[in-house]
């Protein structure tokens, strides 16, 4: 449904448009003109705002329904025992709790009984909420009368109900306790009944309670309405409080107590930048009640009331998004989500970015199911504002066969950046013509395959790494990976990680065995040896390419180039429409000092011609100049090729997607939103990727449908092992299990990227990440998990499998401490002279000890720690210390000693 506008409202409800732009001003809307449109929560609100109107009928009240939380369901928290809503009482289908038909001046007289009240803070049918608005300022607050033929119980005595006290011109419970613009006097905080002395005050900023545990302290929504504080203690929502805690608070107090008649000046205004001035008084007021009478709505959660979510209402929030986006978009007051959240264990402010846990924290106490808006989908949404796409479709008519784009992989030393060389040598496109060849990141070869001249491109970055890297940020480059390995060395581990990385990525691969040329070359071996790995020559019935080479020689390398092709053949269908505006990737990008951002890109579709406005990742502009691998000045390039493109204001980075927009604002705008988002995405914390906990919860949500696997270990006994028996896990058919790679030795950096990328979890089977790949890990959200017995991986996977995991305790890394000498003792073993390098070292903290990342000796104690001759309970990093790990004498220079906690896991 189109969102209304402005005047269509206006029409609605009976009024110009001008009073509805006027209304929504002091609403703290910010509205352009007449014909802008209005979200529904604000036409909700403008709907309650102008009661006398037309448009204020049965329909207020059912667009309140997203406010209204569960009878019984939630309300069961605060009020025990107490029924649910009854709609036969009032002889109607009462609207629910939370509904403001309910709310509104007589409209429901019948009402008055409705269980509604029996839910603290819920709206009390009768109130008189008009009386408020035409008493003025003076009035007592909306929820604070009850009718006196009420015959509706009160809410449970000590459920918080702020709105339940007679406070003349009290300002509103939700505030926003941490503006800087708040006077620290002017601002109660919800308190549940009167009391005779001065009435405790929002804190200041910076007189947090709470660290003081004096704050409310984490406990859940709901509950709060049993925890009533004390007449003089710090209220909010009544958490635990022990007396004597609160100082925090008293310093807040300054401003004295609630002066009566005095107009609670800091009010709503400016706590989050909108309104405030004295001159607004009257209207602020108003807006105040309005305020308070939206929140009347819903349930009251920690003394503030919030709308409610049914369990099933989705919220979209982009990455880094803050409470007062998510305030925006159910309609709440974002002071109130901070009070919520506060009471949720978590302290943040309106405007701070947050992280995916949070929201679904809170999310999950309002009813909302929250979704995090991937970076992919964040980008689709930026595009869309401006009518572009990065997949276009294409006519079939138009799609014309476009040259595979191939990386080289293989390990280390066996020859991938020769064999790069040779080939560009061999082949460049009109190298010949004497221009010098570039290394600009990216080059076309030309190959003849059965008489037909056909164009290959290279990306000149060998290794997984930086292919991983590309796909890492959303680039899928490559369509063939070329795996080298050399004949007089065999498959090394890094040969089976890249053929891991290119079969994650489902790119085919073609292996070239190189350095034939050498005397001890033996490529009958790399087949046999790659045949265990699933890659099975043809000419042993498989279906993969082998091809001979040498980069030295360069012999086998028009093959190698024939056998790229015929793979694309067989197994791709390389075709893109060269008559449209392109759409690429960038390869490689540097600032030259006198070209300025000087990026190579590779043309995926259509073709990027001089001229051009565009935008690359974050970086824009128009394509001034560009060059091909030999220099050589080039004014088109259709798909596959790669050139390098002058003209950018900045540099992008490698696997920015590049888009050619009609004009050079929609590339500066699109650039621009995207720094923004990037900016937000920055803020927020670390990125949460799946964990085995979590799932069987991704699986239900159909967010999964394989539970990605990396496996790595200290022999390759145990891996395969391993491997063996988690595939032998018999689980039904929704789920499946996959090993996308598997290997001996630490976990790298390499792994955790592939992680990353493939949304895996990391198994370490008595192997430990080396210090980058725990970083980038932690930073990344990737789950790794560490074992040194086989039988406890395949239970938990199979519990995670079907569900059934339940982790209560997790590991927590402490420090790390380099063994630098040994010192032999006959009364207490050997004592290891360490260097701590991260963390702290504590006595009697749980130990392992690592050698070349391998785990050496595990479930070992620190039993004695010293410094020089002292016995201590700590050493922290960057001081040495003497480690003693009891009766664990293996112990060399070189090893390293990690400590680490046993922790109970919290449970999401
Ligand atoms: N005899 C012979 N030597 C080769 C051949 N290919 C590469 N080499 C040599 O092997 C060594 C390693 O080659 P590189 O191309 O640097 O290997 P790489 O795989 O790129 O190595 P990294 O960049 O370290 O990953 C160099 O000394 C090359 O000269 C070949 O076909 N025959």
């Amino acid at each position: 449904m189109a969102k209304p506008r402005v005047h269509e409202v206006a029409k609605q409800l009976g009024v110009t448009s001008k009073q509805v732009l006027e209304k929504l001003k002091e609403m703290g809307e910010f509205v352009k003109g007449p014909s802008s449109s209005l979200e529904p929560p604000v036409v909700r609100k403008l709907k309650a705002a102008f009661p006398q109107s037309k448009g204020d009928g049965a329909g207020s009240g059912a667009k309140g329904a997203h406010g209204a939380a569960q009878p019984g369901a939630r309300g069961g928290r605060g009020v025990a025992g107490r029924p649910g809503p009854r709609p036969g009482q009032t002889g109607r289908p009462g609207p629910r709790p939370g509904q403001r038909q309910s709310t509104r001046p007589g409209s429901r007289p019948g009402q008055t009984a409705h269980p509604s009240d029996a839910r603290p803070g819920a709206p009390k049918p009768g109130q008189q909420r008009p009386a408020a608005s035409a008493t003025g300022e003076s009035a007592p607050r909306p929820a604070q009368q009850r009718p006196e033929g009420s015959t509706t119980p009160r809410p449970v005595p000590h459920a918080p109900t702020p709105n339940a006290i007679p406070r003349p011109r009290g300002p509103r419970p939700a505030n926003n306790p941490f503006s800087p613009k708040q006077h620290a006097g002017a601002r109660p905080v919800p308190h549940p009944r009167p009391h005779p002395g001065p009435r405790p005050h929002a804190p200041r900023p910076g007189s947090f309670g709470a660290r003081r545990g004096g704050f409310g302290g984490p406990h859940r929504v709901g509950q709060g309405g049993g925890a009533r504080p004390r007449p003089g203690q710090p209220g909010f929502g009544g958490g635990p409080h022990r007396p004597g805690q609160g100082g925090g608070f008293r310093g807040g107090f300054g401003g004295g107590p609630h002066r009566p008649g005095g107009r609670g000046r800091g009010g709503t205004a400016g706590a989050f930048g909108r309104g405030g001035g004295r001159n607004r008084k009257s209207r602020k007021s108003k807006r105040m009640k309005r305020q308070e009478f939206e929140q009347m709505e819903a349930p009251t959660l920690g003394g503030v009331k919030v709308p409610r979510g049914n369990g099933e209402t989705v919220v979209r929030l982009r990455r880094g998004a803050s409470l007062t986006d998510f305030a925006d978009k159910i309609g709440a007051n974002p002071a109130s989500l901070v009070t919520v959240l506060f009471h949720l264990g978590e302290m943040a402010t309106a405007t701070e970015s947050l992280d995916e846990d949070t929201f679904q924290l809170l999310g999950a106490e309002l009813g909302f199911k929250i979704q995090i808006v991937s970076p992919e989908d964040e980008d689709k949404e930026i595009l869309e504002q401006f009518d572009v796409s990065f997949d276009v479709e294409d006519d079939p008519d138009d799609l014309v066969a476009r040259p595979p784009v191939v990386t080289v992989m293989g390990h280390v030393d066996h020859g991938k950046t020769r064999l790069l060389d040779a080939i560009r040598h061999t082949k460049v496109v009109a190298g010949e013509a004497g221009g010098i060849t570039q290394h600009i990141g990216a080059y076309q070869v030309e190959a003849d395959l059965e008489g037909e001249k056909r164009a290959i491109t290279f990306i000149d970055t060998p290794g997984h790494e930086a292919f991983t890297a590309m796909r890492a940020r959303g680039a899928q480059v490559t369509d063939i990976a070329v795996l080298v390995v050399a004949a007089d060395d065999g498959v090394m581990p890094q040969t089976i990680e890249a053929l891991n990385h290119a079969r994650a990525a489902e790119v085919p691969i073609v292996v070239a065995v190189n350095k034939v040329d050498k005397p001890e070359a033996n490529p009958a071996k790399i087949r046999q040896q790659l045949t265990e790995f699933g890659l099975v020559a043809e000419e042993y019935g498989g279906d993969t390419m082998f091809v001979d080479v040498s980069a030295k020689t360069g012999l086998g390398i028009d093959k190698l180039l024939d056998a790229i092709l015929l793979t694309a053949d067989a197994d791709l269908d390389l075709v893109a429409n060269p008559d449209r505006e392109a759409r690429g990737v960038a390869i490689e990008a540097n600032l030259d000092r006198g070209r300025g951002a000087v990026a190579t890109v590779l043309v995926q579709n259509g073709t990027l011609r001089v001229g051009d406005a565009i935008v690359a990742g974050t970086a824009y502009g128009r394509v001034r100049a560009m060059f091909d691998e030999n220099g050589e000045s080039v004014e088109a390039a259709g798909p596959s090729r790669p050139v390098q493109v002058l003209g950018l204001t900045s540099v992008p980075r490698a696997g920015d997607n590049i888009l050619v927009t009609e004009d050079d604002r929609t590339a500066r705008q699109i650039a621009e939103k995207r720094e923004a988002a990037q900016r937000n995405a920055m803020l927020a914390k670390t990125r949460k990727r799946i964990s085995l906990e979590d799932f069987t919860k991704a699986l239900e949500e159909g967010k999964v449908e394989t539970l990605n696997l990396i496996i790595k270990g200290d022999v390759a006994g145990a891996v395969e092992a391993l491997e063996e028996s988690l595939l032998k896990i018999e689980v039904d058919d929704s789920v499946q299990l996959r090993i996308i790679h598997r290997g001996v030795g630490a976990i790298t950096e390499s792994d955790v990227s592939l992680a990353t990328v493939d949304n895996a979890i990391v198994i370490g089977f008595n192997v430990r990440p080396d210090g980058k790949a725990r970083e980038a890990a932690h930073k990344e959200g990737v789950d790794i998990r560490f074992y040194s017995v086989i039988y406890d991986a395949i239970d938990d996977i199979e519990n995670a499998l079907r569900g059934l995991l339940k982790p209560e305790y997790e590991e927590v890394h402490t420090g790390t401490a380099e063994v630098r000498e040994i010192f032999r003792s006959s009364k207490f073993g050997n004592i290891a002279g360490a260097y701590v390098q991260t963390g702290a070292v504590t006595r009697n903290s749980k130990a392992r000890v690592l050698r070349g990342g391998v785990v050496h000796g595990d479930d070992l104690t620190i039993e004695s720690l010293r410094r020089f001759k002292d016995d201590v309970t700590e050493v922290k990093a960057g001081y040495e210390c003497g480690i003693g790990l009891g009766s664990f004498n293996d112990i060399q220079v070189g090893d390293e000693i990690e400590t680490y906690e046993i922790r109970e896991k919290p449970r999401d």
